[in-house]
């Protein structure tokens, strides 16, 4: 893979760096948007200094969650700015578009040493479109901005989208500081993790998440799965699952992971209580109920489940305790709330006990380790990929390192 150190000179040169600044958001009681977890902004300093040491002047660009291809004032990155600016300890000038007349005067006045952050590249379609002909036309735009590019955005690199696949064959380009360390560490995980080996599953987003399953069965020992995945699963084998999330286009693909992990032998381990909540609110009524009984609250069928019970943690802590290597992604539950929190704490309570190698990966799993209260320190590695760290597990090809080789 190229390094930074391919790129030649830098000084006075305008470099676009390619970061992963897709940070939690939450809006203040004053109405004001607030970063809940810097840590992505954090991990893309160390890139950032080196350029600006080297005398580059330095574009910075990132999506942040999903808007849908048009400006989004929820979705601008413009906090991210003033909060890289007091992490950096120096300006990060920001312009409210990513291509466009002011971007480029924008990028035009940037000194030697200068730290520019664009609007996110997601308020444009041809980011993420389908079409390769409007994904490259989008990159052309954007490259048009710089002499070379640096990949240094590791939570985004499984995806083929315009600023991490198109953008790095159009300017000469390279891993960056982050993108190298990352992989070195999740490389410890691929061909030479230690035994028992076990990997924990949450999070919300589902259909992303499930197809990894098939792949990880092949590698690991025990298989532990809790947020809102836990509900397809419970389906699958027929129990009923209230309102929680569910994908029910996924029930004969899980029945198919249940069948080829126990020919394995390799263990699948599901909650056995699950806490149900009336809504989906932080002050919501809630029980704890049997996870094959959902229904069974006093809520029926319009039940949620936003945790696994204390039975399931405990059971899930063991596991943990007596692995030699842990992975873990997305959080055990509703963690933002502090009465669907307790799943999440006591796993990441269990990731800190063990003497093995632990990896927490992804954007709100590592924001909910800190939120907890546990320091980066307490892991052996806090990744900045949540999917990315996943598909790279599965030992799948990824186009943004693709495109580096
Ligand atoms: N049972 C549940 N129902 C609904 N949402 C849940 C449930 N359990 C966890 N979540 C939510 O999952 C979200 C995090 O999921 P996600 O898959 O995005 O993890 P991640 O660590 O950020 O990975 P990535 O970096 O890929 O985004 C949290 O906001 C949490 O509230
Ligand atoms: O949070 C992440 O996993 C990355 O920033 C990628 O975001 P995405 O899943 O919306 O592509």
């Amino acid at each position: 893979m190229r390094t930074l150190d391919t790129l030649g000179p830098l000084a006075s040169r305008t470099v676009i760096v390619r970061s992963d600044l897709n940070v939690p958001l939450a809006t203040t009681a004053n109405g004001d948007t607030e970063i809940t977890d810097d840590g992505r902004i954090r991990a893309s300093l160390t890139t950032i200094r080196e350029l600006r040491a080297s005398g580059a002047k330095v574009v910075v660009i990132s999506h942040l969650g999903r808007p849908e291809g048009a400006p989004d004032e929820r979705y601008s990155l413009r906090p991210v700015a003033v909060r890289m600016s007091e992490l950096l300890g120096a300006e990060v000038g920001f312009v409210d578009e990513t291509v466009g007349e002011a971007a480029s005067a924008a990028v035009a006045a940037l000194g030697d040493g200068d730290v520019l952050l664009l609007e996110n590249l997601r308020f444009n379609p041809g980011e993420t479109s389908k079409d390769e002909t409007e994904r490259r036309a989008f990159a052309s735009q954007l490259a048009a901005f710089g002499d070379a590019c640096v990949s240094d955005g590791f939570g985004v690199v499984h995806r083929k989208q315009a600023s991490v696949y198109e953008l790095a064959q159009l300017l000469p380009s390279a891993a960056g500081r982050l993108v190298a360390a990352e992989l070195e560490v999740l490389e410890r995980l691929t061909e030479k993790a230690e035994r028992p080996y076990s990997v924990v599953l949450g999070g919300s987003k589902v259909s992303d998440k499930l197809g990894v399953i098939a792949h990880l069965i092949e590698r690991v020992d025990t298989l532990l799965i809790g947020g809102g995945m836990v509900f397809t699963f419970l389906a699958a084998q027929g129990h009923a699952v209230g309102s929680s999330l569910l994908e029910e286009d996924q029930l004969d693909t899980v029945r198919g992971y249940l069948a080829s992990a126990a020919e394995r032998g390799v263990r699948i381990v599901l909650p056995t209580d699950i806490v149900v909540a009336a809504a989906f609110a932080a002050d919501a009524d809630h029980e704890v109920v049997p996870a094959d009984a959902i229904e069974s609250s006093s809520f029926g069928a319009a039940g949620l489940g936003l945790d696994i019970g204390p039975d399931s943690a405990e059971a899930f802590a063991e596991v943990i305790r007596a692995s030699a290597t842990v992975f873990w992604n997305g959080p055990m539950g509703v963690f933002e709330m502090a009465a669907f929190a307790e799943g999440t704490r006591t796993v990441a309570g269990a990731l800190t006990d063990t003497d093995g190698f632990t990896v927490v990966g992804g954007g709100d799993s590592a924001a909910a380790v800190r939120a907890l209260g546990f320091a980066d320190e307490d892991f052996g590695h806090i990744s900045t990929g949540g999917g990315a760290s996943l598909e790279f597990l599965e030992g799948k090809s990824l186009p943004g390192l693709e495109v580096l080789v």
